[in-house]
């Protein structure tokens, strides 16, 4: 990968330029706008003909059918089950903790306030399935939306040439999802926004995707909730002269294989560590299935940025705000502090990435694309909603309805006012 070493300063604005970058950013929009509208349009039979576009499929029925889930579970390897089953333990275990409770105060005479949480009725969650299947991805969209009470979980997904691959249908239905389609990409987060004959209407759209995904959804909020800007995938590490190479390495490559757009970043003080982690780079990527696409990653999208010490590279990365943010350092927990952007922390050697991805519990539905700096990981709290409510007595209506009717009229707002004063009518 591209090392820059440079000023702080002048590090901070090329890696602004680099990150605000979305490759092909007009085309991606003027795509996703045309399939929005068509699919609007045209519904079903705009999804079809664009599965058969970009994923050449001929789809008679966009639903998966109930026997097929079965079937595909029963044919999973035993190890894949044990694995999904331990995932969703961790995964619950975790997310249940991100409960938020309702609440009512009525420690003041005649007044009752309060606030009520309630799950959303129905939520569409997208799996992706372009270049790889992620059963792990059905596990952290499904249970925070379960443990939130959620009525109503529909599934999208890409279809594959020879049908969803039986770990994806295992593990949507060890989460408990009500119903599946098969249909991905922009046109898919679009039928789930405004419904087509067959695929319900949802009130929020969460999970990853790559730009075309992660596009749509930026264009359908509004129209329905999402949860964040999840696409294509980030790591940046720090490390040092004590870090080592070849894991450094490893964890770079764990996120370029995603996709030719995610983004490895590395920031170090220590140059010799730059020069290792390449040549490590380029041994291990050579022995990678996806090596194509690791490498395009890691040629457009990543880099190596060499800083004065280890505070500079704390200040980078926090400018960065990456998906993922791993710690290669001793001590690594003694930074927790430093830590202002990041979707996911992994701190230490062993708390290598994949961990994560698939068991420790935190979700693996992450913001990118520098969104890390306002948005959080997918939890719970994305499945609810807030509906606060108040009761006065008269009594207590009268001790602030003076305070109520000046602030009304200084708005000029007299009906407001007289609203309140009516309860104190004569009759
Ligand atoms: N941020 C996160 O939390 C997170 C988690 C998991 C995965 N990811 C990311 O999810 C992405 C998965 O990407 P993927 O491609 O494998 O699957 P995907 O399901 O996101 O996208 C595949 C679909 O994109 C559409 N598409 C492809 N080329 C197109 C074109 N030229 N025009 C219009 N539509 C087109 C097709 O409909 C295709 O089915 C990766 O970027 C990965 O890094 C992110
Ligand atoms: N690293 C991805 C989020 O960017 C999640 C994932 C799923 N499977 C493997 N990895
Ligand atoms: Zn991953």
């Amino acid at each position: 990968m591209q090392i820059i070493e440079d000023s702080l300063d002048q590090l901070l604005n090329q890696v602004a330029i680099r990150t605000n970058k979305v490759a092909n950013r007009a085309e991606v929009e003027k795509a996703v706008d045309d399939i929005i509208a068509n699919v609007i349009e045209n519904g079903d039979q705009a999804l079809k003909d664009y599965e058969k576009k970009f994923d050449g499929i001929d789809l008679k029925n966009l639903r998966v059918s109930q026997a097929e889930i079965d079937d595909a579970y029963a044919q999973t390897d035993q190890k894949v089950i044990d694995a999904l089953e331990l995932a969703k333990e961790n995964i619950t275990s975790f997310q249940k903790m991100e409960v938020e409770e309702s609440f009512i105060d009525a420690k003041k005479k005649g007044v009752i306030r309060g606030e009520k949480i309630q799950p959303l009725a129905a939520v569409g969650l997208y799996v992706p399935g372009g270049t790889a299947a992620y059963p792990s991805s059905i596990l952290m969209n499904v249970i925070p939306a379960k443990i939130a009470g959620v009525g109503r979980i529909v599934m999208v997904t890409p279809p594959q040439k020879d049908g969803l691959s039986k770990a994806v249908l295992a593990a949507a239905k060890i989460a408990g999802v009500d119903e599946i389609y098969t249909v991905g990409g922009a046109q898919a987060i679009a039928s789930l926004a405004y419904g087509t004959e067959t695929i319900p209407r949802v009130d929020k759209i969460t999970g990853p995707g790559n730009v075309f995904v992660a596009t749509a959804k930026k264009k359908v909020f509004g129209q329905v909730d999402i949860d964040m800007i999840a696409g294509p995938s980030e790591i940046g590490i720090i490390a040092s002269s004590q870090s080592v190479p070849s894991q450094v390495a490893a964890d770079l490559l764990s996120q370029a294989e995603h996709d030719k757009l995610a983004r490895p970043m590395l920031i170090t003080d220590d140059r010799e560590l730059a020069e290792a982690v390449n040549k490590e780079l380029d041994r291990q990527v050579a022995l990678l299935p996806r090596r194509a696409i690791a490498q395009a990653a890691m040629d457009n999208e990543g880099f190596i940025a060499v800083v004065d010490d280890i505070d500079d590279a704390f200040t980078l990365m926090n400018a960065v705000a990456p998906e993922h943010l791993k710690v290669q350092l001793p001590d690594a927990i003694e930074y927790l502090n430093q830590i202002k952007n990041a979707g996911s922390v992994f701190l230490g050697f062993s708390a290598s990435e994949p961990l994560g991805d698939y068991l420790a519990g935190p979700n693996h539905i992450l913001p990118t694309g520098g969104t890390a700096r306002f948005f959080s990981p997918l939890g719970v709290q994305d499945f609810v909603k807030r509906t606060q409510f108040v009761s006065y007595t008269k009594k207590a209506l009268d001790k602030e309805k003076d305070a109520i009717t000046t602030l009304a009229r200084v708005e000029g707002l007299e009906a407001h006012a007289r609203a309140i004063e009516s309860r104190f009518d004569k009759e």
